[in-house]
């Protein structure tokens, strides 16, 4: 659903990704580990033709993202570390104003409800406004903007950084969620428990190279921890 193939980005004389290829399936979840500068970002943002690669092509769903960047918008939700949302408005006015935009039809509330309470929103918080919620709270109304869309692929920067750890958990179990219903998840994380708990593959990126991939079934969370810290010595 998701492939890279051969990707290269250069900024200016920086080489952030060099010859990288991966492919996430429907119903993985793929969890990109490495050090800070690694290019796990740089990644995400190509599939999200934020930029565009120096070589190589990414497809969605067998689609080139640079020859059909709306086709392939369209199967995508994009939930980043931060996820922007009008502070002002309520998580459902919220829900409803990026649900119309991403489908080009208004919901009704009750299906807005629907939505937000599979993505564990408490129902009680659905009309405060999102500038009093926590940031655990505003990637649910993601993670709901995600299913109005009935995104095929979603990709998310670092989503469980400074959430609690309960938080973090009960994300993590979304996504679990998200990729039985046949959804690719492309995840990067600092996080090595969550990338062994949560991902179905771990992909391990040093200065740019994807150096190592395996299935997080293989690995115990010592031996990934050791694997991990052997590649950053390198
Ligand atoms: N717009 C840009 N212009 C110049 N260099 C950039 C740009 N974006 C990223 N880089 C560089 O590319 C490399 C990869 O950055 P990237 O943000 O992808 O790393 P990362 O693995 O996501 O790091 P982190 O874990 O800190 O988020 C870094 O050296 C970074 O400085």
């Amino acid at each position: 659903m998701l492939e890279a193939i051969t990707v290269k980005k250069q900024f200016g004389a920086k080489c952030a990704l060099d010859d990288v290829s991966l492919n996430v399936q429907p119903g993985d979840i793929y969890c990109l580990l490495g050090a800070n500068g690694a290019g796990k970002t740089t990644l995400i943002n190509l599939f999200l033709n934020f930029i565009q690669p120096t070589a190589g092509r990414l497809l969605i769903n067998k689609r080139d993202v640079a020859a059909e960047p709306f086709e392939t918008k369209r199967l995508l939700a994009y939930i980043p570390e931060q996820v922007n949302l009008y502070p002002q408005l309520s998580g459902v006015e919220n829900l409803a104003f990026f649900a119309t935009l991403a489908i080009g039809e208004e919901l009704p509330r009750e299906r807005l409800l629907e939505l937000l309470q599979a993505a564990g929103l408490p129902l009680q918080a659905a009309d405060d406004r999102v500038g009093t919620y926590s940031k655990g709270m505003r990637q649910k109304v993601g993670i709901a903007i995600a299913l109005a869309k009935n995104a095929k692929a979603l990709l998310l920067d670092e989503p469980t950084s400074g959430l609690d750890p309960s938080a973090a958990n009960e994300f993590s179990e979304l996504l679990v969620n998200a990729s039985r219903n046949g959804v690719a998840i492309l995840t990067t994380t600092h996080d090595l428990f969550h990338a062994k708990q949560t991902g179905t593959r771990i992909g391990i990126m040093r200065r740019g190279k994807l150096v190592q991939e395996l299935n997080s079934a293989d690995v115990s969370h010592a031996d990934l921890q050791a694997l991990y810290l052997e590649h950053m010595k390198a």
